[in-house]
């Protein structure tokens, strides 16, 4: 039987872990002078946490990244105090931070239903304003989804990842724990020549199956999207979870990775990630890293020996694939290498992202 495969290449850079938005309460209404009437006050908009939600979504959602709440109604001899305006929600995920665009924190959303007010509704007009409206605050702020670590190790059982964290940083990883988590990760520092430095979360429990919440899964997963990058690690000679499970090798590992982030949520594969091959100093280990290169170099042509449903859509790009051995420290110095340009690299597209959207902003919205 033919069993077709199609995989896309996928680009990294996808994936949306902070957005600038334009928000303004609505303006308030007028007052009515001749009966001393009260105009309404303009509505708030507000940030809301809610599981479903990604930046992701709110980006699509609203293009525009423009939030106004409702204006208030007038005074008028029916409603002597005009109405009050509908606030404006804007649905986020949990465990964003809001700050404005000069960097003051405006609130931290941890948990389902927190919520942060970030511009307030004028008021309505009354005899201390003459009867005149004041609008609302208008402002840009900006939503961050608070990050546990620059670098995520995404591997099964046993490729080694506790080793490559310690071979890594040096030292025993500390154990993190953040309100928006019930999963405390590993985090490892490493530290540079010139000090600088990097956190690397070791995130436990990923299996087949996890995207269907098997083993830990969804706390791994959401872990997965707490990261800047993604650090594969995979045995070279493959792994078998339980004698009655099948034997993996390294290729259909990362095809079985990729399909578990891809099937809890597909944008995770977008974000920038470095292959990791680790056991190097195993017998047979240089044929078989050949092997895996060559492999992904063609995916559609090997992905043959997994089940269809379990075929990724979408193959990575890594933007480097990296031979090390853990127990040995051959190869952890070039990866500390690669890992910081890749971040590096990652900074300077975000920064001038960043330039942009905020120049198209304030471009629209200055008065
Ligand atoms: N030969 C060899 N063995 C290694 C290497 N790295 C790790 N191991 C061994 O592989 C086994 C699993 O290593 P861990 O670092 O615990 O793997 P892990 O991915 O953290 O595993 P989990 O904690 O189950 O998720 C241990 O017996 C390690 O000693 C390596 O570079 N070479």
């Amino acid at each position: 039987m033919v069993h077709l495969c199609r995989i896309r290449l996928r680009k990294y850079g996808n994936f949306v872990d902070n957005l600038r938005l334009y928000v303004r309460g609505g303006a308030g209404g007028m007052g009515l002078p001749r009966i001393g009437g009260h105009g309404g006050n303009g509505g708030d908009v507000w940030v809301v946490a809610t599981k479903s939600m990604t930046l992701k979504k709110v980006k699509e959602k609203y293009p525009q990244k423009r939030f106004v709440a409702d204006v208030g109604g007038n005074s008028s001899v029916r409603s002597l105090k005009g109405q009050r305006g509908n606030d404006t929600e804007i649905l986020v995920p949990v465990g964003v931070t809001v700050t404005t665009d000069d960097d003051r924190i405006l609130g931290d959303l941890n948990a389902e239903g927190d919520r942060v007010l970030v511009a307030k509704g004028g008021h309505g007009g009354s005899f201390s304003s003459s009867f005149l409206p004041s609008k609302g605050q208008s402002k840009l702020i900006r939503l961050d989804l608070k990050l546990i670590a620059d670098m995520g190790l995404v591997g099964f059982p046993n490729a080694g990842k506790s080793s490559l964290l310690t071979a890594l940083s040096n030292a025993t990883p500390q154990i993190a724990s953040y309100p928006f988590t019930t999963l405390k990760p590993q985090i490892g520092k490493l530290v540079y020549e010139d000090h600088n430095q990097i956190s690397v979360a070791d995130l436990p429990g990923l299996i087949e199956g996890a995207h269907m919440n098997k083993g830990m899964g969804h706390k791994f997963l959401k872990h997965v999207e707490r990261t800047k990058q993604l650090l594969f690690v995979v045995d070279v000679c493959g792994f078998q979870l339980a004698s009655q499970t099948p034997f993996r090798s390294a290729f259909e590992a990362v095809q079985l990775l990729t399909k578990e982030l891809e099937l809890y949520k597909e944008e995770l594969v977008s974000k920038p990630a470095l292959l990791v091959v680790n056991k190097m100093d195993l017998p047979e280990a240089n044929h078989k890293l050949e092997q895996l290169k060559e492999q992904l170099l063609n995916p559609e042509e090997f992905c043959h020996t997994l089940p269809n449903d379990m075929t990724p859509k979408s193959h990575l790009a890594f933007r480097h694939v990296v031979p090390i051995s853990a127990t040995t420290g051959l190869g952890v110095d070039r990866l500390k290498a690669f890992i910081r340009e890749s971040l590096e690299e990652e900074a300077s597209e975000a920064t001038e992202m960043f330039r942009q959207q905020r120049l198209q902003l304030l471009r629209q919205h200055s008065q």
